[in-house]
């Protein structure tokens, strides 16, 4: 597998989350949210970097209440921006030349599994660039924003739900952060920006689990599968065997 770094961008404002503690820093079943996304990665052999993007107003206290996680890790803090995009190409612009890929992966997706990083890794080394998605279950529906109603439904034939990790090649990722500039469009995923390029971007099937968690509603989904995937591994242990009479098993 090639080598890799990774973005971990964790400086957004959590403002539909709501609450005094932004998303990535709240505890999910007894570990902050980004620490269960950025180990997923850092304790791989083909992960040469991971860069936790934190915005500089949370910073001291990031350092003061996990600095002890980032230890004996392959981590580096870098400063967050006022946009995504911002925060992603502060860390990029961090990256040697010399590491082939580059993925980005939001620190509010707790429940990537390394199946399918390994999957959309392998890919994005095969095409230069790919993603996580998953096809759209449900029907879209446009709607006016004042007065809620439907204007429209959205043909969904042939759409996708971004996820991430979202990994490409860094030169491609260098050469499309510096051209971001002629886009007139919001930017919310770095694959635009590939897609701006002319590149093709693959897509890899994520997992309905792999969500984003943007809402209060979502940690407790991604506390609900936590659960259940730890009872599943207890179900699946062999079951202790009892001792005979004289002790043995
Ligand atoms: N300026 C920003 C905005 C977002 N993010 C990160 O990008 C990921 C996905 O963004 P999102 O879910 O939108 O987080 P927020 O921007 O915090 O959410 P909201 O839009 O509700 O404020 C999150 O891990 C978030 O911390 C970031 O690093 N820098
Ligand atoms: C990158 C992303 O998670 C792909 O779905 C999404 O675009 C992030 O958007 P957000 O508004 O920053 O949450």
């Amino acid at each position: 597998m090639s080598q890799f770094a990774v973005i971990i961008p964790a400086a957004g404002q959590s403002s539909r989350f709501g609450g005094a503690e932004k998303k990535p820093f709240v505890t999910l079943d007894g570990r902050p949210v980004w620490l269960r996304s950025a180990e997923t990665f850092w304790s791989r052999d083909d992960v040469s970097k991971v860069y936790i993007v934190v915005a500089p107003a949370d910073r001291d206290d990031f350092r003061a209440r996990f600095g002890h996680h980032l230890a004996f890790t392959n981590a580096e803090l870098v400063e967050g921006g006022s946009e995504r995009f911002e925060s992603v190409a502060n860390a990029l612009a961090r990256v040697p030349e010399s590491v082939p890929l580059v993925a980005v992966h939001d620190a509010v997706r707790p429940l990537v599994t390394p199946a399918l990083i390994n999957a959309v890794v392998q890919s994005a080394a095969e095409h230069g660039a790919a993603m996580l998605a998953v096809p759209v279950a449900d029907t879209l529906k446009q709607v006016e924003p004042t007065t809620n109603r439907i204007t429209g439904t959205v043909p969904r034939a042939g759409v996708w739900q971004a996820q991430t990790p979202q990994v490409f090649r860094r030169d491609w990722l260098a050469e499309a952060y510096a051209a971001r500039g002629r886009l007139t469009v919001p930017i919310t995923d770095d694959a635009q920006l590939i897609e701006a390029l002319g590149h093709a971007v693959v897509v890899v099937p994520g997992s309905p689990l792999n969500f984003k968690i943007t809402t209060r509603d979502d940690l407790e989904l991604a506390d609900a599968v936590l659960k259940a995937r730890a009872a599943r591994r207890r179900e699946d242990q062999p079951a202790a065997r009892p001792f005979d009479d004289e002790g043995q098993w």
